[in-house]
């Protein structure tokens, strides 16, 4: 682990908030243990080891049903302690996989008969080495034949760029983290209007509302983040996804507790009906369509 890496947090509490039957946690992680599954050599951080075991017994403390496992860089295109965690978890979780242009098709129908559902394509800086848009769009050419979808992590100032290129994209894309917006702006400013607008045109992009304590300038319970979420949930009720995040890796300033995480959501999804559609309702759309 590195030195100045921070562990997720022991003991969450109980969330005010009781999720609803079935929820969904859309956005998590899975790290190790590193003498079984370890980590990428290309690695730019090393966590501290978060096996399945842990992601399931707090799934089943924040009262979830399922989970969506997303291949962290951490563990680069080597996605075996994904399959691992997906293969214990069966139905109840589906994994988005980070891979490499030369993967066999053998290895992508082994993915998908595990549950992998997405391939996600990681821009940002501090996390992965650039990736040429050309192999993103054979990888994009390949899994739409699997009728998988695309997962984007990016920052803010990457979007204008990007724009074009995800626009070009031939399956539905999910934005992680909101794409990430510079919460001091303010939800009017140009920048978080960007991403809004790219939401307006284009129906088959979705987008996580998560990660309120990676944004926050105030720090917990996370009023500065609140409202950029709870506008991208009332704008497109029906694409919008939540996620713990856990176990959160890269956080400087805090150590998040999930329990709180989970009461954010009451307040950036302030109906019994967008917490259907949030919690349940898209996520099983987009991971599990043959059950809805
Ligand atoms: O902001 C981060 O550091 C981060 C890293 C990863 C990853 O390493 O894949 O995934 C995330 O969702 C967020």
């Amino acid at each position: 682990m590195d030195p100045d890496y921070l562990p997720f947090h022991p003991a969450p509490k109980t969330p005010d908030f009781k999720v609803p039957a079935g929820a969904v946690d859309a956005h998590c992680h899975v790290f190790g243990p590193a003498d079984t599954f370890p980590y990428s050599p290309k690695r730019k951080y090393t966590p501290c080891d978060a096996p399945k075991e842990k992601l399931f017994a707090l799934r089943d403390h924040l009262g979830f049903s399922r989970n969506v496992i997303v291949q962290a860089s951490c563990h680069g295109t080597d996605n075996a302690a994904l399959v691992d965690a997906l293969e214990t978890a069966g139905d109840l979780a589906r994994g988005v996989a980070v891979i490499s242009p030369d993967v066999s098709d053998e290895d992508l129908r082994a993915m998908d008969a595990a549950g992998v559902r997405a391939v996600r394509f990681n821009f940002v800086k501090r996390l992965v080495d650039a990736t040429p848009k050309e192999v993103f769009l054979g990888i994009a050419e390949r899994i739409a034949k699997l009728g998988w979808h695309i997962v984007v992590y990016f920052e803010a100032p990457d979007l204008e760029e990007l724009i074009p290129f995800l626009e070009s994209l031939p399956v539905p894309i999910v934005v992680d983290h909101m794409g990430r917006p510079d919460v001091s702006k303010g939800v009017d400013h140009p920048d978080f209007q960007r991403f809004v607008d790219l939401l307006a045109r284009n129906e088959n992009i979705w987008t996580k509302v998560s990660c309120p304590e990676r944004l926050t300038i105030a720090g917990p319970p996370y009023d500065d983040v609140i409202p950029f979420a709870r506008h991208l949930v009332e704008a497109f009720p029906d694409r919008v996804l939540w996620g713990t995040d856990w176990p959160h890796p890269n956080m400087k300033s805090h150590v998040p507790d999930d329990g709180q995480l989970v009461d954010v959501i009451p307040r950036i999804a302030p109906s019994a009906a967008l917490q259907q559609a949030l919690l349940i309702d898209n996520p099983m759309r987009l991971y599990w369509p043959d059950e809805t």
